[in-house]
């Protein structure tokens, strides 16, 4: 086994000639150096670790091949991505060099909102393996449209908000990185329960080259972004429609598309019931809406915006991140899938803090969503914890200025 540090940026091809230790420009999420330690393996280590590619370490299968669970010597558990000649190329794409192209750009980054790479086999006589972390909790997918752990509203804001970071830390590099095929399932969750981004195969970094330039249009039906018809149409802003859908699928518990419904596309059926202000009607009947009006319109806005027609007036990735950052202070983790939270209740005697927050910012307690008055609201009298309160209005009024920007489309 031989180990490649990089701080990376500069091309990985070197280190497919290299298995010592190497220096390379690394630009992490806040532009810190930062070394990435990449294992080369020999393809036996692999087999071993997966005791030979047997069907009992499986983990599932791609458009581009297979996954299987490894274990390493010491322990480490790992996914082992292994190409396949036969595997059927399911989306609109040449997927035939995913896996390279996974290598190549997640040899250059690292960030604990990715699937980050752990390693890989050279690429001579046997397909290239990539090997990743483990990500122990399955897939995003998984979570929302399997009925038996449906997540409350606190969560879904935070894995929405977590998949929303790692987009931004993608279009923050410098070039840009372009994931290209956003979906729930390519949001896995790790052991922790957060979300980490993955499955680089159709990612482009922005460069003005002739590879950027040929590259034909690719993703996922039900999340492509209808403006990306030719290569010179990809913009960051492809990303942020694909996540628009995704937080549609968060809101609702729908696939993104699902032919037991009329429409079948989520977004056909979502926008214009958002656009008639018919909030409640989007949200996943599995579980009780969020209990906020606010909450409920500013999620379903952000979506709405993120899936414009006009690209340019969609919101960038650090603008989500922004308003969900202020939804998830709203909503905490464990609300119990909404109903009150006991805990809270005695420790605040009195009301449980999410409805002291309603009183104090909305007029229209128990109003239809679409009817909520939040830009006449007043603030009322002084509640026991000030502190909580007032980090909240601040909050509050950040999301006002984005419902106030009232057009969806
Ligand atoms: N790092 C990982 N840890 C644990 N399981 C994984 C990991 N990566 C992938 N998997 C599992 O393997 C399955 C296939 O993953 P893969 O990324 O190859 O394909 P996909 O994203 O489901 O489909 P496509 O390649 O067509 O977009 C996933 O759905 C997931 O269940």
């Amino acid at each position: 086994m031989g180990y490649l540090s990089c701080k990376a940026e500069s091309a990985i091809s070197t280190a497919n000639s290299h298995t010592t230790s190497k220096k390379l420009n690394y630009h992490s999420e806040n532009e810190k150096e930062r070394t990435i330690k990449i294992q080369e393996f020999k393809y036996k280590e692999l087999e071993e670790a997966t005791n030979n590619f047997s069907e009992q370490k499986l983990l599932g299968r791609g458009s581009h091949g297979l996954v299987y669970k490894g274990v390493l010597h010491g322990g480490r558990l790992v996914a082992i991505k292994k190409p396949s000649r036969t595997a059927q190329r399911v989306l609109i794409s040449d997927r035939s060099n995913e896996v390279d192209n996974e290598f190549d750009i997640l040899s250059k980054l690292q960030s604990p909102r990715l699937v980050n790479l752990v390693g890989f086999t050279k690429n001579d006589s046997q397909d290239r393996l990539l090997v990743v972390e483990f990500m122990s909790n399955g897939t995003l997918y998984d979570v929302l449209h399997s009925n038996s752990r449906v997540p409350n509203w606190g969560r879904r804001i935070k894995l929405a908000l977590q998949t929303a970071k790692a987009l931004d830390t993608l279009h923050s590099l410098n070039p840009p990185v372009i994931h290209r095929d956003v979906k729930s399932a390519n949001v896995l969750i790790d052991r922790s329960f957060n979300a980490r981004l993955g499955d680089f195969g159709l990612a482009l970094r922005c460069v003005d080259d002739y590879r950027l330039r040929s590259t034909p249009p690719a993703g996922t039906m039900g999340y492509l972004d209808p403006c990306y018809v030719t290569p010179d149409n990809l913009s960051t802003k492809t990303d942020v429609f694909s996540f628009g859908i995704l937080l549609l699928e968060i809101i609702s518990g729908r696939k993104a598309i699902d032919l037991g419904y009329s429409p079948p596309s989520i977004v056909d059926w979502a926008i214009p019931l958002i656009k008639i202000g018919k909030f409640l009607a989007i949200y996943d009947p599995r579980i009780m809406p969020p209990r906020d009006a606010l909450v409920r319109k500013q999620l379903a806005v952000i979506a709405a915006k993120c899936v414009r027609s006009n690209r340019d007036r969609r919101p960038t990735m650090k603008e989500v991140v922004e308003y969900l950052s202020g939804l998830h202070k709203l909503v905490p983790l464990h609300s119990w899938n909404n109903f009150a939270n006991p805990c809270l209740m005695v420790e605040t005697v009195g009301r449980p803090v999410e409805s002291r927050v309603l009183q104090v910012n909305s007029k229209g307690k128990g109003s239809e969503d679409g009817k909520f008055d939040g830009e006449n609201a007043k603030v009322g009298t002084p509640l026991k914890d000030s502190r909580r309160v007032y980090s909240d209005l601040g909050y509050r009024s950040k999301l006002m200025d984005v419902i106030n920007e009232s057009e969806f489309h």
